[in-house]
């Protein structure tokens, strides 16, 4: 079997299509790991769909399920294209809904992100003010002066608590950088597209960003959150690390 290591701002995935669907938990688990495996933070199975240009399945490093993976989906869709999946603008089927992404240049792509909702307004919690949204898979935000104001341990609590990835972001300027503790990896990742989203969506209803802004995760990659009347567009760079053909 033939597998794509990718890279989306950091955020890295083992890729591959099948005509067989079933469960590749194992797979995922087995691909994923950093030291006996291909390693990756997520891992993902392209399968053939009547309704869109394909369907995928989104499992985490630990073999866990999530309905949507923002880099991810950046990822897939080069993939998509340079196999000759899909064409450069594409819609495939996430269980978070269809995805809409497009290639805009070689190695940049752009997705619609899905319609966020808002799962808690506000609370307080170990001395941070946080909000909760689900972007696709459920987040906390917190806004802080500070990101080395950052810290594992808390933000594992958090995320047992809440069943939610944990978010710290800095505004500076206008733009927003953002530090983030994945479900599913259980520790921080370089980046998390639905959390980058997160963040700009709540540093956007507080005005302290305008309706497009660059945001800058763990690896400092640049990339563009914009929201045009209700639709929020996530783009950036990915690179096809390399393939590995496995026995
Ligand atoms: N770990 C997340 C899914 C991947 C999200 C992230 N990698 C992204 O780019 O959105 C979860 O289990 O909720």
């Amino acid at each position: 079997m033939t597998y794509a290591k990718y890279s989306a701002s950091g955020n890295d995935f083992v890729i591959f299509h099948s005509f067989v669907d079933r469960d590749f938990t194992q797979d995922a688990i087995k691909l994923c790991n950093r030291t006996e495996g291909i390693g990756a933070d997520g891992f993902v199975a392209l399968l053939p769909c009547d309704s869109a240009n394909f369907r995928w399945r989104f499992y985490n490093n630990d073999g866990s399920n999530a309905a949507m993976c923002g880099n991810a989906t950046r990822a897939v869709a080069h993939y998509a294209y340079n196999n000759n999946l899909a064409p450069s603008k594409m819609k495939f089927l996430t269980e978070a809904g269809v995805i809409e992404s497009e290639i805009i240049s070689e190695d940049v792509v752009k997705t619609q992100m899905t319609q966020p909702t808002v799962l808690d307004e506000g609370f307080e919690q170990e001395g941070f003010s946080w909000y909760k949204i689900d972007t696709g898979v459920p987040h906390l935000v917190t806004i802080v002066d500070d990101l080395e104001k950052f810290n594992h341990d808390l933000c594992a609590k958090m995320r047992y608590e809440h069943n939610a990835n944990v978010n710290f972001a800095k505004i500076e300027d206008g733009k927003i950088r953002v530090r983030t503790y994945e479900r599913g990896v259980e520790g921080e990742t370089l980046a998390c597209g639905t959390g980058m989203v997160a963040c700009f969506l709540r540093a956007n209803e507080l005005k302290l960003v305008g309706d497009k802004t660059f945001v800058y995760p763990k690896s400092n990659e640049e990339l563009i959150i914009s929201k045009v009347e209700d639709k929020i567009y996530f783009q950036g760079a990915v690179k096809r690390v390399f393939t590995a053909t496995l026995g």
